[in-house]
């Protein structure tokens, strides 16, 4: 088998305040992305947003349908963004190879029948980190290099929450369906994201950190502002965000995360802000 697959449903806030850590753990961390030669993938009902990574050292790795879509391939009525967070890879589209550097992203458009992940050196290989929505249409498949992100420098080193957020799958950049996807990166000696916190009912959210270093963490905050929850995250893992929850981190060292959207808009600027003295 080369794609592992679990399924996730939609917890409700009233039974989430009453769940111990293991629970909270099973129900929105994601703790294995990357395997070799293998295709991880956690299929959320949240929106229906699956999470997920492959990681192609030996050989090349084809994306395959799972049960739960009931479809002849994957893409048959989703769209897919992949960001690669590992060395040189190559992304095969209908024929088409792409080659995606670390942190560059590719937007796959609903209808790609054959995609491929390969690595270019298999002692560096790439690891691709996955978000798939469901599509309405056909938007059409694209390489997105940082060259073409949307940057936005946010915080500061007073509040210790300085960062670069570059948005790559946005409006503004690439048509897409109702996928978002980008990246934050903190700078050095900043360790909170997304402080001030905010809530976006309109979408539901997924984070997953990188370039942690391993003996390192990310507290991960999550659930309606008054009445908030912490998940202890390491390198590489994602947490799943509901659209009644904040989402933001802070880390005991230097890391950047990928954020990925879906649900009613695709406006990044539509937030709810809550402020740090607001939290409970
Ligand atoms: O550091 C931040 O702030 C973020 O990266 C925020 C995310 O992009 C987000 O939550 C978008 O809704
Ligand atoms: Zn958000």
């Amino acid at each position: 088998m080369t794609t592992l697959y679990e399924e996730r449903f939609v917890p409700h806030p009233r039974d989430y305040a009453r769940y111990d850590t293991e629970r909270l753990r099973e129900e929105f961390l994601v703790p294995v992305l990357f395997d070799a030669d293998k295709t991880r993938l956690t299929y959320s009902h949240v929106d229906r947003m699956i999470v997920g990574g492959v990681m192609p050292v030996t050989k090349t790795i084809e994306l395959e349908s799972i049960e739960p879509l009931k479809a002849e391939f994957f893409l048959q009525r989703r769209e897919l963004g992949a960001i690669n967070i590992g060395g040189p890879g190559i992304v095969e589209v209908d024929g088409t190879q792409y080659e995606i550097d670390c942190k560059e992203a590719m937007y796959i458009g609903r209808g790609a029948r054959m995609v491929k992940f390969s690595s270019r050196d298999s002692a560096a290989p790439a690891k691709f980190y996955l978000n798939s929505t469901p599509a309405h249409r056909e938007c059409p498949t694209r390489k997105v290099g940082q060259e073409d992100a949307k940057v936005l420098e946010m915080g500061a080193g007073e509040t210790c929450n300085q960062r670069v957020i570059r948005q790559l799958l946005v409006k503004e950049v690439v048509d897409t369906c109702q996928l978002q996807m980008g990246m934050t990166e903190l700078a050095p000696g900043s360790v909170w994201n997304t402080m001030p916190a905010h809530t976006h009912s309109r979408r539901m959210e997924a984070y997953m950190y990188f370039n942690l270093p391993e003996d390192q963490a990310v507290c991960h905050f999550m659930g309606p502002p008054q009445q908030t929850r912490l998940i202890w995250m390491a390198n590489e893992q994602a947490v799943i965000s509901p659209a009644w929850s904040l989402h933001s981190g802070v880390g005991t060292s230097n890391y950047t995360f990928i954020w990925g959207m879906a649900g009613e808009n695709l406006d990044y600027t539509d937030m709810d802000f809550v402020q740090p003295n607001e939290l409970r």
